[in-house]
């Protein structure tokens, strides 16, 4: 559960506020910096990780708490920040990453869509910080579902706030100034860590301790910071296999499980998902993205569960077949497993037919059909 963050006397006076703007109801502001007019605005939701961890020594940069400081001392660790943007900030949890949930994910989008992509939003863009392990799946979560022009910037860090050379500083400074950016308009969410900018549609965690870890292996980078100052290789673009979604009205996502394929995988998996009954869908992330495993799954294919396979190296395509195929089982298209998760979830929850959202336009674009 979130962490009560105490409110610093200057931000208390900091939020009489000189904007005109009334948080909608329920979006708790606990940071405001003096409001400047000149200066676009920046709204920061925290949600904890590493980039809010600490350890108990300047040298413990591999064991720390996850999710230990709150937003108003983040922003202050970075007092640059206020020469580039009037920054809001609020306390949506203050967790790990593996401990964001599809609750936690909703709230931000909802929240957002009415922030940022109001007629008369008062801002430039939305910032998160988030915990690297899953900073992926909530940023692609955050790409279909925040629907307008403005970049939602997701941003971490691999050492915490306490270590040496902590990169969570750089990494929020570099964040704030990319979602400022004029140019990062009409790009869709951004992953910003490490002076590089990649799309939240193909960008994913390729490294688990170092800080050259967020990739996108086959697209690559859409830019980066030179100097702290963002560029683009490319103009504004779409991933061409992007699905939108509208959550307004969803009010909690259905259970979507990834079973790890591998020589001898138990049929028992699979069967014992089905069993408990609560799980709506399953990615495989089989070892060669094709089912492999075709005896395992025959009872959840008849179950009609919808099976979306992708593969457990996670990088590369899974094409559909050329017309579609009857059945529960689905190609992933270039969306790696724990995003096909979010797919799935999104589409089964407002309706939409996961064949069709995961096929379709890799289809057209593959047989032209
Ligand atoms: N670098 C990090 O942020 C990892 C951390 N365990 C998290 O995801 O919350």
């Amino acid at each position: 559960s979130p962490t009560p963050i105490p409110i610093a006397s200057s931000q208390v006076l900091s939020l009489v506020r000189r904007d005109n703007w009334t948080p909608p109801a329920g979006l708790n502001v606990t940071y405001q910096s003096e409001y400047n007019a000149s200066l676009p605005s920046t709204m920061i939701f925290a949600t904890g990780g590493t980039i809010a961890g600490r350890g108990s020594s300047s040298t413990a940069s591999g064991v720390y708490q996850a999710g230990s400081i709150g937003v108003g001392a983040l922003v202050d660790a970075v007092p640059e920040l206020l020469n580039v943007s009037n920054i809001y900030g609020v306390q949506i949890a203050n967790v790990g990453s593996p401990s964001i949930n599809s609750t936690i994910q909703l709230n931000m989008a909802q929240y957002a869509n009415k922030v940022l992509c109001a007629e008369d939003s008062i801002f430039d863009s939305l910032v998160i910080t988030h915990g690297t392990d899953t900073l992926e799946e909530t940023a692609f979560f955050m790409d279909l579902t925040v629907n307008c022009r403005k970049p939602v910037i997701i941003v971490g860090a691999m050492r915490p706030a306490t270590a040496l050379s902590a990169d969570g500083p750089a990494n929020l400074y570099a964040a704030v100034k990319t979602g400022v950016f004029p140019d990062s308009k009409d790009r869709g969410a951004l992953i910003v860590m490490n002076d590089r900018i990649g799309s939240a549609f193909y960008t994913q965690k390729t490294h688990v301790n170092y800080l050259d870890t967020f990739k996108a292996p086959e697209p690559g980078y859409l830019g980066g910071l030179f100097n702290n100052e963002p560029f683009y290789y490319y103009g504004p673009a779409t991933p061409k296999y992007k699905n939108t979604f509208d959550v307004t009205n969803v009010t909690s996502l259905p259970k979507v499980d990834i079973v790890y394929g591998h020589q001898e995988t138990d049929p028992r998996i699979f069967e014992s998902i089905v069993k408990y009954g609560d799980v709506k869908g399953i990615v495989l992330a089989s070892p060669n993205g094709g089912v492999g495993v075709d005896s395992a799954i025959t009872d959840t294919i008849s179950s009609g569960i919808p099976i979306v396979r992708h593969v457990r190296i996670n990088v590369g395509m899974i094409a559909p077949s050329e017309t579609p195929r009857n059945g529960s089982v689905i190609s992933s298209g270039l969306i790696n497993n724990q995003k096909s998760r979010i797919q799935l979830q999104l589409a089964l929850a407002t309706g939409a037919d996961p064949r069709a959202v995961f096929e379709d336009a890799l289809r057209e674009e593959l047989y032209g059909n």
